[in-house]
């Protein structure tokens, strides 16, 4: 059961300090929200203030028109899924553990996984395709292989938003085109109804090639919100990255990337 997403003026931060505010859109359930900005520009502190891990310091956060302030965690673990940046973490379990633990808001912390919590888990490992690692030590396992179990972990919990912050960001190339699949997949339905699903990256492509909206966190400000075409272009680079770039279509479906001007010539320059 997916759900719409909408922030209202929302102000975010630290005790004192205000990372952002004035931050409002809406997410459709089924579409794919990115969060683009610059290092530090906030993304995520307004993702833990959307799951209610930061208390907001103004506006609202509605699902489904409801505004979600009053939220016990339970609540908010059923309607959120959250996949954090990549930590190791210090926990003695097996991936089929963790994964398993994306359960316990449906079950409570102190009961004995159902029958339907192990389907579930087992069928998010095998959606990722990592069933293989199911017994595996959460500590001996690499950093993309634990980055796949949280995708899993968080799919395993059945949420209706689904909130991700830099998911491809320690996986090789195939890892990071599986993810931005799945993450796609998640949001068509596939058969099933599809998820809201919210994610941050540094790569822009990854806006164009899975991306329905884009949002640009800049200065602690929603600089821009739109369609990837509308939003990613040469003078917004420019703008927020201080960046030279190309945005050229590329392949048969006319996909678009960014290209950095003048690149290798400025690094060959550099090296002599
Ligand atoms: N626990 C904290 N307490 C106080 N300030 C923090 C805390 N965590 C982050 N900040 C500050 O809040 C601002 C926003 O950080 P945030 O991590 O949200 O940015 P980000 O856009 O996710 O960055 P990145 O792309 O580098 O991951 C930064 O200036 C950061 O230094």
């Amino acid at each position: 059961m997916s759900a719409r997403l909408s922030v209202e003026d929302l102000a975010f931060g630290y005790g004192e300090r205000v990372v952002g505010a004035g931050v409002g859109f809406s997410v459709a359930a089924g579409e794919v929200l990115c969060l683009l900005g610059p290092n530090g520009g906030g993304k995520t502190t307004l993702f833990k203030t959307l799951l209610g891990l930061l208390p907001p310091r103004g506006g609202r956060v509605r699902v489904d028109g409801e505004d979600t302030a009053g939220w016990s965690p339970r609540r908010r673990a059923l309607a959120f899924g959250y996949v954090p940046q990549a930590g190791a973490g210090q926990f003695p379990f097996t991936v089929r553990e963790m994964v398993l633990m994306g359960r316990t808001a449906h079950r409570g912390a102190f009961s004995a996984p159902a029958a339907s919590d192990h389907a579930a888990a087992e069928a998010a490992l095998e959606r990722l395709g990592i069933g293989h690692l199911a017994e595996r030590d959460w500590l001996r396992i690499s950093g993309g292989e634990r980055q796949m179990a949280l995708i899993a972990r968080a799919l395993a919990q059945a949420p209706r938003v689904l909130v991700l912050d830099e998911p491809t960001a320690s996986l090789d190339f195939g890892n990071q085109v599986r993810v931005l699949e799945q993450v796609r997949r998640l949001a068509d339905g596939e058969g099933g109804e599809g998820l809201t699903v919210v994610f941050s990256t540094h790569h822009p492509e990854q806006a164009f090639a899975i991306a329905d909206r884009v949002a640009l966190l800049h200065g602690g400000r929603l600089a821009r919100f739109g369609t990837p075409e509308e939003v990613i272009t040469a003078a917004m680079m420019r703008e927020v990255y201080g960046t030279e770039v190309e945005v050229v279509a590329v392949g048969a479906d006319g996909m678009r990337v960014c290209l950095p001007v003048g690149l290798k010539r400025a690094v060959r320059a550099q090296v002599r």
